[in-house]
């Protein structure tokens, strides 16, 4: 019923974000490519600004130099003196505000997307960071439909406590997105062919709002984050235990009680002992031993979603 549309803000001014990590090589490849060749990313109804956010961590070939990029978007670094005393990443932050934020306000760019790579076996993943973001939701749902059937998983950081302060985050609507397997600093074709089709569908939804369509409500599942699951550590804080091969590489897959989730040095299994089916995530993820995260417990959930489309005023 028309009655029940959302009519929502166009959304002209996208940035694609890659190399928020600088060693997560498949979206630093395609934002490389295409700033020096954008017809594949360009939209008649958007505008699209494809962006390096770490460049000195892209050249050393490395997730950060002082300190985590995609942690620093806090409202403390963004409002800090500007100086080089800061942290080279606080510094970077502040610049990414000035150019597509500033966070939370008016002026701040429309939509941004942050291509990650993982590790871990997830396959491709849109991350959300709120569930009430019906535009997103919306555009979530017609990546899925589009890339089936191939799965592409969403995965919704909205806790309290484990969400952090992301790159992406300065835009009204931010979307990670998270393909893997892939090595640190390796290039896979699968990988980035995956990532590839996932933001060309993205500008396509995007471009299709701009001119106007409506699209009807639906329901889109999705994976909310629950728990950080960290490994077992011996009395000197030094990992005691590894994911066990039962779980590993089995990201999405429900781990139940009792089921094997670290296997100690000496074969000892050890196992999950919640009160119900969780869906591991990020299991095994080369960059969260420093987290002191093994992978993230999340429930699924399916959300309804609005009809949406562009306010005509
Ligand atoms: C492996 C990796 O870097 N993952 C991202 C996830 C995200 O963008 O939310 C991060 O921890 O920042
Ligand atoms: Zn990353």
């Amino acid at each position: 019923m028309s009655s029940d549309v959302c009519c929502l803000a166009e959304a002209p001014r996208v940035a694609i974000f890659g190399g928020t990590h600088g060693n997560e090589m498949s979206g630093i490849m395609l934002v490389s490519m295409w700033t020096k060749n954008d017809s594949e990313i360009r939209r008649s109804r958007v505008h699209t600004e494809p962006f390096i956010c770490n460049p000195r961590a892209v050249e050393k070939c490395a997730r950060y130099i002082d300190t985590d990029l995609n942690r620093a978007f806090t409202a403390e670094n963004l409002s800090m003196p500007a100086g080089d005393k800061l942290p080279y990443e606080v510094q970077r932050a502040k610049e990414i505000n000035q150019i597509f934020g500033p966070k939370g306000s008016p002026d701040a760019y429309d939509v941004i997307f942050d291509l990650h790579n993982t590790t871990s076996n997830m396959g491709s993943t849109l991350i959300l960071e709120s569930s009430t973001d019906h535009f997103n939701l919306q555009m979530v749902h017609y990546i899925k439909k589009a890339m089936a059937p191939e799965s592409c998983m969403v995965l919704l950081n909205e806790h309290p406590q484990l969400k952090y302060a992301t790159t992406r985050s300065v835009a009204k609507h931010s979307v990670g997105l998270e393909v893997g397997p892939q090595p640190q600093g390796v290039l896979r074709s699968n990988i980035f062919e995956s990532m590839r089709m996932i933001v060309k569908h993205a500008l396509d939804f995007i471009e299709m709002f701009n001119s106007g369509m409506e699209f009807p409500a639906c329901r889109v599942e999705v994976f909310r984050v629950h728990e950080r699951v960290d490994y077992p550590r011996d009395a000197n804080g030094n990992i005691s235990a590894m994911v066990h091969p039962h779980l590993q590489d089995c990201d999405w897959e429900p781990l139940n009680p009792s089921d094997p989730m670290f296997q100690t040095f000496d074969g000892r299994t050890i196992v999950y002992e919640g009160a119900g089916p969780v869906y591991p995530t990020f299991i095994n993820e080369a960059a969260y031993y420093e987290k002191h995260q093994a992978f993230v417990t999340t429930c699924r959930e399916t959300l309804s979603v609005n009809s949406i489309r562009k306010n005509t005023k």
